[in-house]
């Protein structure tokens, strides 16, 4: 299975020292390798362009520069490299390669004073000051040389990390750090990208495969993990060929209030295209006709209040509960809730106003059961476990809050994260900004509490089903624009992810 570990920037020397004893491989070999990938890259990325102007630094970031800049000289184009060096200690790989592209009859400019850094008109940048091995914020000089490119129009493409940012924690980093356009990456993407607060240094990123050992990107150990369809695909279940609606799981959806019935409709479809053989829809009585009519395959269920949840009967033949989408929060709710959980013990994914109700009461978090997946939006999580200072602090907030209640928490956002109990998180890869719209969450939640009901874990429920959303948006984005994406769009395309991720199941069986 392809690996989808997202490493921490410091794994990295380990990494490349493993590769390059076992492959084995020189360390000169790997970073023409790396450089080589990236240049295939930045070449279908700008193909008109004729003009490249490389700012190289002192360590192997810079080094990858250099051999990028021979790359580009030996296919004719016009390069130019600008050796960014406070001093003349270069790493021995950045040394050879510099010497390499001069020697080759390379233009090569020796900037002492940022002022002198002059790059071409209609060039384009590549960014090599730093990569990977950046360990405190930029200043000085090279902070000035970082200040200075910012405010140049010329596209930037940053290899492997966007010069001055960090690859985990930019919390305390105050120094200068480039704003890239593009970031072409070595191997894996590293975690700052997934922060909505480093997009604006990161710009559009792609990893790039430059073959580091296998076992070693196997046996390494890494908390977080980048979700890719093969790996999403290979956990969906697929319908055995005497499957029924009995075996396919009977999910029951709490949802709905007087005020709020979209979500409960939106919440309903999102199941029903789900997989799961039998949905109960409990809604207040006033609104039973509504699913009835919008969800006619779906069985509804009445509350005995008219307006709003205030809690269940019978439980006996349902396999995950779905609750939340458009409850509301009142007390009688609150109240149904605290009934439901303290007779539930099984599969269930809680959303909006339950999550809501939960923040408001620890009492109810206490009796939530082992496994429950929580699916809120950063308001929803801060909610629960209190106010971040970044996105990196949420997400240490996310892990633990997960390991504390022993539970899966599914954070909203533009890479939806997936924490576990065990301290793992998983960021989804699908999605895009139209789907940041009322009623998307309520799907989700509709797809979640069908693949759990359909015998997935919560861990798989969760991560097949932010995934599916994510790639629904995109599928309805491509046809009708982000502007115009509904949510009840993403739940009608729905079905056309599952066909592509069972199709690439029974083809990897065959
Ligand atoms: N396996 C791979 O992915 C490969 C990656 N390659 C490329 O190598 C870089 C990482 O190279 P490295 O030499 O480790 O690090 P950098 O080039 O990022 O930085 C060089 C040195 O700069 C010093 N440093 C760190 N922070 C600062 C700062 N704020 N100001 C000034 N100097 C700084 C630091 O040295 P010190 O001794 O001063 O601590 C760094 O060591 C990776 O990103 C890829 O581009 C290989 O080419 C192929 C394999
Ligand atoms: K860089």
């Amino acid at each position: 299975m392809k690996n989808n570990k997202i490493f921490k920037t410091s794994d990295l020397q380990k990494l490349d020292k493993y590769t390059i004893e076992n492959e084995p491989v020189t360390s000169l070999d790997l970073m023409e390798r790396a450089a080589t990938v990236f240049t295939e890259k930045l070449l279908i990325f700008f193909p008109n362009s004729h003009i490249f102007n490389i700012l190289a630094g002192s360590g192997n970031n810079g080094g990858d520069g250099y051999v990028v800049a021979r790359l580009l000289h030996q296919k004719g184009l016009n390069v130019k490299a600008f050796g960014l060096h406070e001093n003349d200690c270069l790493s021995p790989d950045c040394a050879v390669n510099r010497k390499r592209f001069i020697d080759m009859g390379g233009c090569y400019i020796e900037v002492k004073n940022p002022d002198n850094l002059q790059p071409d008109e209609n060039s384009v940048l590549v960014d090599a000051i730093f990569g990977a091995g950046l360990n405190r914020p930029v200043t000085g000089f090279l902070g000035d040389i970082i200040h200075r490119i910012n405010c140049l129009s010329h596209p930037v493409v940053a290899i492997d990390m966007p010069s001055g940012l960090m690859g985990e924690d930019n919390g305390e980093n105050n120094g200068a750090i480039i704003k890239a356009d593009y970031t072409f990456t070595f191997q894996f993407p590293k975690l700052a990208f997934m922060f909505p607060e480093n997009v604006v240094y990161v710009g559009h990123w792609e990893v790039l495969d430059i073959r580091l050992h296998p076992i070693i990107l196997r046996e390494y150990p890494a908390a977080y993990y980048y979700l890719t369809e093969e790996v999403v695909a290979s956990r969906l279940l697929i319908p055995g060929k005497f499957s029924h609606k009995g075996t396919l799981g009977n999910t029951l959806l709490i949802v709905g209030s007087y005020s709020m019935m979209g979500a409960a409709m939106l919440a309903a479809k999102g199941a029903i295209r789900s997989g799961t053989g039998l949905l109960s829809v409990h809604v207040p009585r006033k609104l039973k006709e509504m699913i009835h009519l919008s969800v006619p395959e779906a069985l509804v269920e009445v509350d005995r209040n008219e307006f709003c949840f205030s809690g269940v009967d019978n439980l006996s033949r349902i396999q995950a509960v779905g609750i939340g989408s458009g409850i509301g929060t009142s007390p009688v709710t609150a109240e149904g809730i605290r009934q439901l959980l303290s007779v539930w013990r099984g599969k269930i994914v809680l959303d909006a106003d339950a999550l809501n109700l939960l923040a408001a009461d620890s009492g109810l978090l206490e009796l939530l059961p082992k496994g429950a997946v929580l699916t809120p939006h950063p308001k929803e999580f801060e909610r629960l476990a209190g106010k971040s200072v970044n996105d990196f602090d949420r997400l240490n907030k996310l892990s633990t809050f997960a390991s504390l209640h022993q539970v899966y928490v599914v954070l909203k956002g533009a890479h939806t994260i997936i924490a576990t109990p065990e301290g793992e998180c998983y960021f989804n890869m699908t999605g895009n900004p139209g789907m940041a719209k009322g009623g998307a969450g309520d799907v989700l939640t509709g797809i979640i509490a069908a693949l759990l009901a359909s015998g997935h874990s919560s861990l798989d429920a969760a991560i097949i089903g932010v995934y599916a959303h994510g790639w629904a948006g995109d599928l309805v984005a491509e046809e009708q624009g982000m502007r115009g994406t509904r949510a009840g769009d993403i739940a009608d395309k729905l079905g056309w992810v599952w066909k592509k991720m069972e199709t690439y199941n029974m083809a990897k069986q065959r």
